[in-house]
């Protein structure tokens, strides 16, 4: 099976590098014409990936009718970008693995909804779980989580994109496997905040553990299963997110708690940070359902509603006592 990835961008060229592992052309379209130069010329993404050698059967290409050529696609752009990127690839019937983590802002549509309107004959699945980039590029081992409504082609993906330091578990939770992931950006940005305002470990682990308990509210709320949301794509992630500097949204969060301005580091960024873009339809979304999610709304409203750290802080901390239960 020959894979294509639809984006250069880190995550993109992480997986372009595990599907090439073994000697296998891969064929990765990337938006930016010196991201396809450095790739082709020198076997590295300097923009967004430096310092890691690349495959050399890892190919670039800006052209997205190229990915004609290719059996599957690893679906790899920023969330908000799916739907149009898609609309302009040869889609056909072939499968596509769509491994962004977010939600569709003005539909409020979750990745394999939007990717079921743009391509409605093609099967979907959803790779997804705690890979930083630049550690699965370098060959360090994680696990994933591969979301398939039909088992057979779970199985037949596995097969193809799995290494021993690529373990792929595979379920049928399409709907787990997405909400764990965009929900884990808002909470490591939370998580972020913590760190910057030096608000210490015990805060930031009680912050995982209630905001993976808002991760299950919701997830539930739109038929996911609870093991999905425990598992490598929703926990997993989660944990390893709200750890780690290197996490994108994380060091927003820390910005944020060190006091500057959410939109003057959201301007500075050329890497996507999903989570300030999943907080506010998240946010909207659980207030429309009666889904209770402090810690989510708390981030949307110092990303969008101009409230200040202490004042987030403050109404989250006075809320009256609850039981623990979900
Ligand atoms: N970096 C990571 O470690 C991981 C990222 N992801 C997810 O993968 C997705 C892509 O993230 P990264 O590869 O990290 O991106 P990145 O932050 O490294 O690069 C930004 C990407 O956005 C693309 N982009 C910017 N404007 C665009 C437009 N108008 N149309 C289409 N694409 C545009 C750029 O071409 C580039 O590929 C995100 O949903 C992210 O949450 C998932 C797992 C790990
Ligand atoms: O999703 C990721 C790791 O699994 C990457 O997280 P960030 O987008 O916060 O860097």
């Amino acid at each position: 099976m020959k894979l294509g990835v639809i984006g250069g961008g880190a995550w993109g060229t992480a997986l372009a590098q595990v599907a090439a592992a073994g000697g296998r052309e891969t064929l990765l379209w990337a938006l930016e014409a010196e991201v396809v130069a450095a790739i082709n010329e020198r076997h590295e993404n300097s923009l967004f990936l430096a310092g890691v050698p690349l495959d050399p059967h890892i190919r670039a290409t800006s052209d997205l009718g190229e990915l004609d050529a290719c059996d599957a696609w690893l679906v790899v752009t920023p969330a908000q970008h799916m739907r149009s990127v898609l609309a302009r690839g040869p889609l056909g019937d072939r499968p596509l693995i769509l491994c962004s983590k977010g939600i569709e802002e003005k539909s409020g549509a979750l990745l394999h909804e939007v990717a079921r309107e743009a391509a409605p004959n093609s099967p979907i699945a959803v790779l997804s779980g705690p890979t930083f980039a630049h550690e699965v590029a370098s060959g360090l081992p994680t696990a994933v989580t591969l979301a398939a409504s039909d088992s057979a082609l779970g199985e037949q993906l596995r097969e193809r994109i799995a290494r021993p330091q690529f373990r792929i578990y595979v379920t049928d939770d399409i709907a787990g496997a997405e909400i764990g992931g965009a929900v884990k950006n808002v909470l490591a940005i939370a998580c972020g905040i913590v760190e910057g305002k030096g608000l210490g470990q015990n805060a930031r682990a009680a912050l995982i553990g209630r905001g993976f308990a808002e991760m299950t509210r919701f997830g539930l709320a739109f038929g996911a299963r609870r093991e999905t949301l425990a598992g490598l794509s929703g926990l997993g992630d989660l944990v390893l997110t709200c750890s780690s500097t290197s996490s994108r949204n994380f060091s927003l969060g820390k910005g944020i708690g060190e006091g500057r301005a959410p939109a003057e580091l959201l301007s500075d960024r050329r890497t996507v940070a999903e989570g300030a873009f999943t907080a506010p339809v998240l946010a909207r979304i659980a207030r429309e359902r009666g889904i209770d999610m402090p810690i989510v709304q708390a981030v949307d409203a110092l990303l969008t509603g101009g409230a200040s750290v202490d004042t987030v802080l403050n109404e989250i901390l006075s809320r009256p006592p609850k039981a623990e239960a979900l």
